[in-house]
């Protein structure tokens, strides 16, 4: 049986991780798609070239032609510009949705049938303007944050806890903004909620609050370190698992913005949530009850991202 098509928008920091991933994992072969001349061929060759010593059976293209995307099985897309310290991840609105137009077309005649994980910032208008320019159908198009976001509370909580980072589990929703939103209550260790775990003395509820925030803030930090660009390693790491939840039918439970119409109370619109992701794509969105305080945090997550696609639309009249 043919290997499974992966085709990668975008062969910058995260482009050429997620590149090097899908093949040490063997997800599939790997066609780099960048307009930058060179850059996605260099990447792929040298990529390639590290397939002897590691061991892998995996085909790398790179390339500055959409023709060679043709049938990918899934579409992941960084193609874009990423913030420098000082900026907020909101700033690339008008820069990346103009990018997310020429990618969205450039889907839908090449590769209609892919499942499309979109990464480009802001995030959640982005995979909504996406999919808008792709017309792709929305459960075969989603964005990666949640997995990323809650993988940074959970790395945070397990040097809290002194504990595996396999043994926390956590769901971080809402917008992939300041405002996203990390529910403590349905994150767990061992399956302890974590308002337990401060009852029973293991942290304080000011440690934990400080945890949530370093979550929320977990972008900028990172951009504050690298001074010339964002975070890739965890973005790609995180893009390749809702990838591979699709391409093996895992029917994984992960957070991830997804087209919401009728759960959580919402109506249209891509925000992070649970979701169940397989073959089908996202086949499922987990309508998770919220408590009062849960709910007016998320109603403000998902006010901010419902702003960007007004936004979005103001600067593109065929969005409207
Ligand atoms: N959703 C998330 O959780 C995260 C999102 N990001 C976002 O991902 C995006 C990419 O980040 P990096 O890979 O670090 O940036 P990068 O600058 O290293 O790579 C972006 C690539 O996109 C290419 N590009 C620009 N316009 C293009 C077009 N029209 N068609 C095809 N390629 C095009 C550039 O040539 C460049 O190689 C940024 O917008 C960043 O903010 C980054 C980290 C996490
Ligand atoms: O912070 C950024 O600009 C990149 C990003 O979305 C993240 O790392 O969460």
């Amino acid at each position: 049986m043919a290997r499974p098509k992966i085709a990668l928008i975008g062969a910058g920091q995260i482009g050429g991780t997620l590149a090097h991933l899908a093949a040490i994992k063997e997800l599939g072969d790997v066609v780099l798609f960048d307009i930058a001349e060179g850059t996605p061929q260099g990447k792929a060759l040298d990529i390639a070239e590290s397939g002897p010593a590691e061991g892998f059976d995996a085909a790398l293209k790179g390339t500055n032609d959409y023709a060679d995307i043709a049938g990918a099985d899934v579409c992941i897309v960084t193609a874009g510009v990423p913030r420098k310290p000082g900026m907020s991840r909101d700033d690339l609105l008008g820069i990346n949705l103009k990018v997310m137009k020429s990618v969205g077309e450039g889907i839908a005649k090449h590769a209609p049938n892919a499942f499309v994980i979109c990464i480009t910032n802001p995030l959640d208008a982005m995979v909504w303007a996406l999919r808008e320019f792709s017309g792709l159908p929305h459960e075969k198009v989603c964005g990666m944050a949640g997995v990323l976001d809650s993988a940074r509370f959970r790395h945070f909580l397990s040097l809290e806890f002194d504990v595996s980072m396999r043994d926390v589990s956590a769901f971080v929703l809402g917008g992939h903004g300041d405002t996203m939103v990390p529910l403590t209550r349905y994150s767990t260790v061992g399956g302890i909620p974590l308002p337990d775990l401060v009852e029973m003395g293991w942290t304080t509820q000011e440690k934990l609050d400080a945890i949530v925030q370093r979550t929320r803030d977990g972008g900028a930090e990172i951009v504050g370190l690298l001074k010339t660009g964002s975070a890739y390693y965890a973005p790609a790491t995180s893009a390749i698992e809702m990838a591979e939840a699709y391409l093996k039918d895992q029917k994984r439970v992960l957070p991830c913005a997804a087209y919401v119409d009728g759960a959580l109370g919402l109506k249209g619109l891509y925000v992070g949530v649970p979701t169940v992701i397989g073959a089908g794509g996202v086949e499922r969105v987990i309508d998770i009850k919220m408590n009062r305080d849960e709910q007016a945090m998320f109603d403000k997550s998902v006010d901010a991202v419902k702003g960007l696609v007004e936004a979005c639309k103001g600067i593109d009249s065929s969005l409207a």
